[in-house]
């Protein structure tokens, strides 16, 4: 007897309603980190100080306000957690496919409903079968490795429109994915640093409405970024700053473009020569950001692209699947064979592993998004969207330890 497919509004409803014990009998998965498991950046770096522990200030600083955390984003109990959305907002490969097969088909359901989501902007949906309560999807700038003013402002959109919908909601707590680092090849350290300093201007601006922003990493490489630049550009003024740190590059975002590819040579070159200064951006003249029209993966024809129908048993087929972590690999195996998007599987092929090359043709040019206008359930009306893109390998790299071994909530009876 196949089960009955449940409405997600009146899901929804009932879902919201719940307190938390109530709800957490409703996770899918119930190995979920709470909190309290995840130390602030304060916290990390005073259990990382050799002399003697700081007296800890109270938790007005910074430092207190944001957390790095290196595992799988859809088992923190947060009250939103960020998708890497594709603008037809119906699901895909990496954190997307991972957030859409842990929350459930009634994910779908609310995000087809939303008629699709612009670049640089966010919508809110339910977080159903999820520890989070909410989850917020936006659209990364697809960079492909080429950097200019336009993709700079885009992915800072995102995270600016993703803490509006988390202050309009009332929410607190918030982890966000290293958005369009993915498949949509932003370097990886230019978009931590346009991550972290949009994230600390506004926590200047909104202290008392957040309680915690967690930077979720889940390669080794995107850890290693965002611990370095975290100790300088989140360091509270009782805390001790090391020469190492100090050596760090905190220079915000620049709007020079910068290439992946130099981006993790000058990285790679860094470590090689044991060098502690942060990976800069590369000289502008360089990489001039060219507008040349290329194909968005998100714009492929729809007859290149599953059909919805295939696409919701594909969702549907989804649900039964238990460990999320252990099918990341398997699935994107399947998403591989399954994938129609000829872009998409451009941006693989040329992909060696976890290198981008640079691809002079394909630079989409994306108009920057003003902050979007919102209705009273958090989204915008956008366009119609016909097309997503299908998954894809995530990199075998992917590590989902966390930073200290964080003990699983014990599991509900
Ligand atoms: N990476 C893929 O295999 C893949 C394939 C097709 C589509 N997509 C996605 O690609 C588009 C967005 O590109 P993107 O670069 O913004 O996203 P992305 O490709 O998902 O990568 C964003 C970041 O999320 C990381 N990540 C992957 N799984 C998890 C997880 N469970 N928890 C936390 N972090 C995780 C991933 O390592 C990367 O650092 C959308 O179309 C979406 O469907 C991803």
């Amino acid at each position: 007897m196949s089960k009955k497919k449940k409405d997600w509004k009146t899901e929804k409803e009932r879902l919201l309603r719940l307190d938390r014990e109530e709800r957490r009998k409703e996770y899918r998965r119930q190995d979920f980190i709470t909190l309290d498991k995840i130390p602030s950046w304060r916290e990390e770096s005073r259990s990382n100080e050799e002399d003697e522990v700081k007296e800890q200030k109270g938790g007005g600083g910074l430092s207190d306000k944001v957390s790095l955390y290196k595992g799988d984003i859809t088992v923190l109990e947060v009250d939103a957690i960020v998708n890497a959305a594709n603008s037809s907002l119906l699901g895909g490969g990496g954190v997307d496919g991972c957030i859409h097969k842990a929350a459930g088909s009634c994910l779908y359901d609310e995000c087809h409903s939303l008629n699709g989501c612009e670049t640089g902007k966010a919508k809110i949906t339910c977080g159903y079968d999820l520890p989070a309560k909410y989850v917020i999807h936006t659209v990364g700038p697809v960079a492909r490795g080429h950097v200019g003013p336009t993709e700079t402002n885009d992915l800072t959109s995102c995270y600016q429109n993703s803490l509006r919908l988390m202050k309009e909601h009332s929410l607190s707590t918030v982890a966000f994915p290293c958005i369009s680092t993915g498949i949509y090849g932003f370097p990886n350290e230019p978009a931590a640093d346009i991550a972290l300093n949009t994230v600390k201007s506004w926590i200047e601006e909104n202290n008392d409405k957040i309680t915690r922003v967690i930077f979720c990493v889940f390669l080794e490489t995107d850890f290693t970024i965002y611990k370095k630049k975290m100790s300088v550009i989140f360091q509270d003024d009782d805390m001790e700053v090391t020469e190492e740190q100090l050596k760090g590059d905190n220079t915000p975002p620049s709007s020079k473009s910068t290439t992946k590819e130099e981006s993790e040579d000058s990285n790679r070159g860094k470590e090689e020569a044991g060098d502690e200064e942060e990976g800069g951006d590369n000289d502008a003249g360089a990489n001039e950001d060219v507008d040349m029209a290329s194909q968005n993966p998100d714009e492929i024809s729809a007859n290149e692209e599953p059909t919805e129908v295939e696409h919701r048993n594909e969702n549907e087929n989804q649900d039964k699947s238990e460990d999320i972590g252990a099918d990341n690999k398997k699935d994107s195996g399947e998403e591989k064979g399954t994938n129609n998007d000829k872009d998409e599987d451009k941006a693989e092929e040329e992909q060696p592993a976890a290198k981008m090359e640079v691809n002079e043709t394909a630079k989409s040019t994306v108009e920057m998004e003003d902050v979007s206008e919102v209705n009273d359930t958090g989204t915008s009306n956008g366009d119609e969207m016909k097309d997503h893109v299908e998954g894809s390998e995530e990199p075998a790299s992917a590590l989902t330890d966390s930073i200290q071994s964080k003990d699983p909530v014990e599991k509900n009876e």
